[in-house]
């Protein structure tokens, strides 16, 4: 059987000059009938030219077999865009999940001032995943145009984009970016395989500490709620646990009234937020402090104070799940049921009753 590839090609890009770089890559990759490119960006855009790029997923990550990263050159660096997309990653970097996949870059610039620093930086983001770095070194020079400035660079291919004398990227930009592209599908080709990380990321995934996660991902959990009339803050049966809540945060309601009335989608999403991070505060409290001993989050159920027409209560409802599925991961997913209510107590927009097993 013939030995296939597929690589994503993530970009940022604000004008669209990283974009038709993107593109040069991606014919440069198809030219190997056996390697398929997909081009995605790291976050929507209102650009009309970059509209139609759809957004990647920092997991899907894993599904490729090599990764071309581009990104407009910002102050010498990566820009905001692919800088805020890579500082997502931290679960990927210590499941080693990127560790011996190949990478290679590209950029946009504007003069083409610092733009080796910024290919240079990228390289130190994509070093830190373990990610084998595929450079240009000089393939091509001797093809390109060089009585005008062009983004040659050994690192990899960036175009001049204010520098319009030509229309850029120019065609030499353009043929070193296909270039590249050509030399990338053979590298990742040729690399198939050798990096299955598989069993690793099924080895952490058991160790992976959900206290120290929780650290890394900067998330805090609350002090305790109190109690507001004769109940537990949570009830032990067997192995499971029973906690429900509101929307309190420092002794207050966050985001009190009724959605579509006094309370708009996004502030019940984070009133939502608040009660799931009110219930894992307590969870840990009922699990000794070691959220590692949370085997599964079984059931949630969410209550909303809604007018008599609202339908989105599942929308709205994301934000507990995400976030659960955020910190527990795979034990993290659960059965759901969402509702609306004409009053909720404490004037709270949103209430949650939410069943864990723990060991
Ligand atoms: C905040 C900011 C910083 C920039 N810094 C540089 C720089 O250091 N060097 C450079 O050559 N261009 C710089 N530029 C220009 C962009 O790299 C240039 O416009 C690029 O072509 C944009 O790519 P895009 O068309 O994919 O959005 C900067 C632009 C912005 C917005």
């Amino acid at each position: 059987q013939e030995r296939t590839a597929n690589i994503l090609i993530l970009i940022h890009s604000d004008n669209g000059g990283t974009y038709e770089l993107a593109k040069e890559l991606a014919k440069g990759i198809e030219t190997n009938k056996n390697v398929h490119a997909v081009i995605k960006q790291v976050k929507a855009s209102s650009n009309p030219k970059l509209k139609i790029i759809p957004v990647a997923s920092i997991d899907e990550l894993a599904n490729y077999d090599g990764i071309a990263f581009g990104s407009p050159v910002y102050f010498g660096n990566i820009s905001t865009g692919m800088s805020e997309f890579l500082a997502k990653t931290v679960n990927l970097w210590t499941n080693h999940t990127l560790e011996g996949k190949p990478a290679t870059v590209f950029m946009s610039a504007g003069s083409g001032a610092g733009k080796e620093l910024a290919l240079q930086a990228f390289w130190n983001s994509l070093a830190v995943h373990g990610m084998v770095l595929v450079s240009n070194g000089i393939r091509g020079y001797e093809n390109i145009d060089k009585t005008i400035p062009q983004g040659n660079s050994v690192l990899g291919t960036t175009s001049l984009a204010s520098l319009k004398n030509v229309e850029r990227p120019s065609k030499s930009e353009r043929y070193l970016a296909e270039l590249q592209g050509k030399n990338f599908a053979k590298t990742t080709l040729a690399l198939k395989g050798t990096f299955d990380n598989t069993e690793k990321m099924q080895q952490t995934e058991k160790t992976v500490d959900i206290n120290e996660a929780l650290k890394q991902k900067n998330i805090v959990l609350p002090n305790l709620p109190k109690p507001v009339g004769n109940y537990e803050l949570f009830s032990r049966s067997g192995n499971l646990v029973f906690i429900n809540q509101v929307s309190l945060k420092d002794g207050k309601v966050l985001n009190p009234g009724k959605v579509g009335v006094n309370v708009t989608e996004e502030q019940a999403k984070e009133a939502t937020k608040q009660t799931m991070l009110n219930i894992i505060a307590i969870l840990k409290e009922a699990v000794g402090g070691d959220l590692n001993k949370v085997k599964k989050c079984v059931q949630l159920i969410g209550v909303f104070n809604t007018t008599d027409n609202y339908t989105q209560h599942a929308l709205l409802m994301n934000a507990a799940s995400d976030l659960t599925v955020e910190i527990f991961g795979e034990k993290g997913k659960h059965t759901r049921n969402t509702q609306g209510a004409y009053s909720l107590p404490v004037g709270s927009s949103v209430s949650i009753q939410a069943i864990f097993e723990v060991e």
